[in-house]
């Protein structure tokens, strides 16, 4: 059973405008998307600024490899706001396209259609038409918001070329916390999809690992409590199982490296300033929490742009 709306609004969406609240990062977009911060432990806010920070960094350096002539596929993407962010960076792809089921994207889009805050800077980037919002979807030049059951490869495949995807573009794939709720079978057939039609690909993928464990096992039943079976747990055992599932399914290359492992390589002079901002007693939860996470990559190069160069100075 896939987590309801309503549980990932809740469980993800509050802690990350907690933790842009004690300032761990800067996102001036996240408040229209979610009612109310939820105080969290600073273990947990230190492993958000992780899988924020990491994923970012590994976004930026391939829109700046690619110059922005490039595309962005976020696949299960939530209430994302990476494409107003990276807009405000001067990080514009040529096309950024969100995938979602059809729930979340009519409220995504509700919301971008009632906030102008949201709005304009879709607008801008737009031209003088209105931007097209409807039918759960938003349709603009650069952003495009479209609903899809991503377990169903035809649809896929079918509302991506509707936007006229080029397969012979750079083409960044971002799942975040997404493959796991899927039957194996159908996450392998997605990530094969992208590996094998895309010429110059990357593919950023955000997920608990090392879930044989304790810990693991722990996580799995509570979030199974939670009505959030993870149908896709089994890709998630370790760094090695995580790798496989790319090389398995026709990508080049493939890394991933555990969070604790991500946070150490972020710049030190941030990571300074992020650890003054709360009093951790302990560091024994951090580690934990950060051992059961991991971001994987993997890039297909047949032009080579240099896909392989992207990763964390380690
Ligand atoms: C835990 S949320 C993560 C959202 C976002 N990537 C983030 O990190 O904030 C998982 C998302 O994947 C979407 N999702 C899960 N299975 C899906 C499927 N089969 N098709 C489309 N979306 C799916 C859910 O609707 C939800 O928005």
């Amino acid at each position: 059973m896939q987590c309801s709306v309503r549980e990932y609004r809740k469980g993800v969406l509050n802690k990350i405008y907690f933790a842009v609240q004690q300032g761990y990062w800067k996102d001036p977009y996240i408040q229209f998307l979610v009612k109310a911060g939820e105080r969290k432990a600073p273990e947990i806010n230190r492993g958000y600024y992780a899988r924020t920070e990491g994923l970012r960094s590994l976004m930026r350096q391939f829109l700046k490899l690619t110059h922005c002539a490039c595309q962005i596929v976020n696949l299960g993407a939530g209430f994302d706001t990476n494409f107003w962010l990276l807009k405000d960076e001067g990080l514009l792809a040529d096309v950024f396209v969100e995938l979602d089921m059809r729930a979340v994207t009519s409220r995504k889009c509700h919301m971008i259609r009632t906030r102008s805050k949201l709005l304009e800077p879709v607008q801008a980037s737009h031209g003088s038409e209105p931007v097209v919002i409807e039918d759960a979807e938003l349709h603009s030049t650069h952003y495009h918001i479209m609903w899809a059951d991503m377990r169903d490869l035809k649809q896929v495949e079918e509302k991506l070329g509707q936007v006229g995807l080029d397969k012979n573009k750079p083409t960044l794939f971002l799942s975040e916390c997404v493959l796991v709720y899927m039957p194996l079978d159908k996450s392998n057939s997605l990530v094969k999809w992208a590996g094998t039609n895309f010429s110059s690909a990357l593919f950023l993928n955000y997920e608990p690992v090392n879930m044989g464990d304790r810990f693991g096992h722990v996580m799995v039943e509570n979030l199974r409590k939670r009505t959030c079976a993870l149908a896709g747990v089994e890709a998630c055992q370790s760094l090695e199982t995580q790798k496989a599932r790319f090389l398995s399914n026709g990508w080049e290359g493939a890394a991933a490296m555990d969070m604790m492992s991500v946070y150490r390589s972020l710049p030190a002079d941030d990571l300074h300033r992020i650890e003054r901002l709360e009093f951790m007693d302990e560091r024994e939860p951090l580690q934990q929490l950060m051992d059961h996470y991991c971001i994987a990559w993997a890039w297909r190069d047949v032009n080579k742009i240099g896909l392989e160069s992207i990763g964390f100075n380690r």
